[in-house]
């Protein structure tokens, strides 16, 4: 058989650079490096520091050392900040978090739509610690040692960091890991764990994803857990909808602008209880719903801008492609006498098709997923409502869309960084778009 000749494969090269000044954070919060091999970004770098790193990859580098440290570096709080992938902007002073996640929005805005916000408010902020009001947690069972991880997972890694504390958690939740961990290991078959998600709102909720569902035994052991913990355990089994352990539970709820809102655990849920309500408060400001005007929101979730609007007197159209927070909406619309409209729809799929996308809008809110509002920003833009306002967590997104808006003859009037993550790099952003006269 003849024999071919094949060049061996590439390695990535793995050159450690020296003294090398880092230019600025980007939208990640990783520092850029423009290196002799090309640029670089390297997470935990801070503006003006000069470091040692190990170039990986084609775009990536690994701090090794940090020759000369910025005036803005602070100390991380946590002890899992080197080994878990979460607060990755800890050693970033609070007030400089702030700062940079304005000028990225900033600048990703100008660089990728070309706009500039008219005026920016300062941004609205709390609790910078112990705020998370959900908690997720990874599992693994290792079934040779008999023993169970429960924690969060490492940076760019599917490792979990075992932990008893996080610092970004609320209290009520970091209080159970001790007890949940010893319960959770006594499970009949604990590696049909997926992960587990925490939950505080008006009583606290103990998630449990698994492959399978819970025999008898386990389903006791857990009761016993939720009693003495006075918790709620909800199971979310194979291909099932999440389902309470005991039936008289009752769905949790959490507070938007002075209403409480039914959800389902698993369901969405943003992460900051008091700068959610903040945040819903800044955008109905900027929206000024008024009796009688007819509202278009997108992504509705389970309510938490849709019924505060309905309040004012507006008739709002609310859609949501999960079913189950569409039904917690209408159920909550209809106790409340409030005029909701909620509609299952994918706002990916061409609207053509759908029915009250024919009609006309006033004014549009739109929250959506970190994937932003690639479709559903060039069908509103045809409709051209008066106003836009658009709330993101993701800025990159959020720069792709704009530029839709504006050429279709919108102006950002206005634009606020609302710090619903402190101490990671994620973006929380709203913005108020007007068209043109
Ligand atoms: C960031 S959450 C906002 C939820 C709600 N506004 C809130 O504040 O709780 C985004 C929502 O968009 C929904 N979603 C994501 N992609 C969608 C799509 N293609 N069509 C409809 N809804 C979608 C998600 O299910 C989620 O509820």
């Amino acid at each position: 058989m003849a024999q071919i000749y094949r060049p061996s494969a590439k390695r990535p090269q793995q050159q450690v650079l020296r003294n090398q000044p880092v230019k600025a954070l980007n939208h990640q919060g990783q520092g850029i490096v423009a290196s002799a091999q090309g640029v670089r970004f390297v997470s935990g770098a801070l503006t003006g520091e000069r470091i040692d790193f190990r170039s990986e990859g084609k775009h990536q580098g690994k701090l090794l050392n940090i020759q000369q440290a910025s005036a803005d570096r602070v100390i991380p709080a946590c002890k899992y900040y080197d080994a878990c992938g979460g607060c990755d902007l800890q050693h970033l002073a609070l007030e400089k978090q702030r700062e940079h996640k304005q000028q990225v929005v900033v600048e990703l805005l100008a660089k990728f739509a070309d706009v500039t916000a008219q005026s920016w408010l300062p941004p609205l902020t709390a609790d910078a610690w112990r705020y998370r009001r959900r908690l997720r947690l990874a599992c693994h069972w290792d079934r040779k040692r008999q023993r169970l991880t429960l924690g969060l997972r490492a940076a760019q890694s599917k490792q979990i960091v075992a932990i008893d504390d996080c610092l970004v958690a609320q209290e009520q939740l970091t209080a159970l890991l001790p007890s949940l961990h010893s319960t959770l290991a006594k499970l009949q078959k604990p590696e049909q764990l997926g992960h587990v998600e925490l939950i505080h709102v008006d009583r606290t909720i103990v998630l449990l994803r698994l492959t399978a569902g819970a025999s008898a035994a386990d389903k006791a052991l857990l009761e016993a857990f939720a009693e003495r913990q006075h918790v709620d355990i909800w199971l979310h089994c194979a291909e099932q909808p999440p389902r309470p352990l005991l039936p008289q539970q009752q769905l949790p709820r959490y507070e938007s602008s002075q209403l409480m809102l039914e959800f389902q655990p698993g369901d969405f849920l943003q992460a900051h209880a008091v700068l959610s309500l903040a945040m819903v408060e800044q955008a109905l400001a900027w929206l000024d719903p008024q009796a009688g005007e007819s509202i278009l929101e997108l992504y509705a979730g389970s309510g938490n801008f849709t019924l505060p609007i309905a309040l004012t007197g507006a008739q709002v159209t609310a859609i949501e492609g999960v079913p189950s927070m569409v039904e917690r909406l209408h159920a909550t619309a209809q106790q409340q006498q409030l005029q909701v409209s909620a509609v299952h729809a994918d706002l990916e799929q061409d609207w053509r098709h759908y029915s009250w996308a024919q009609q006309s809008f006033d004014k549009v809110l739109l929250d959506p997923a970190r994937a932003g509002a690639i479709h559903a920003i060039t069908e509103i833009a045809q409709r051209q409502p008066r106003r836009v306002i658009y709330v993101s967590c993701a800025p990159d997104t959020l720069a792709r869309d704009a530029k839709h808006l504006q050429a279709a003859g919108y102006q950002l009037k206005q634009a606020q960084i609302i710090d619903m993550f402190p101490q990671t790099h994620h973006i929380e952003c709203l913005t108020w778009f007007e068209r043109e006269a």
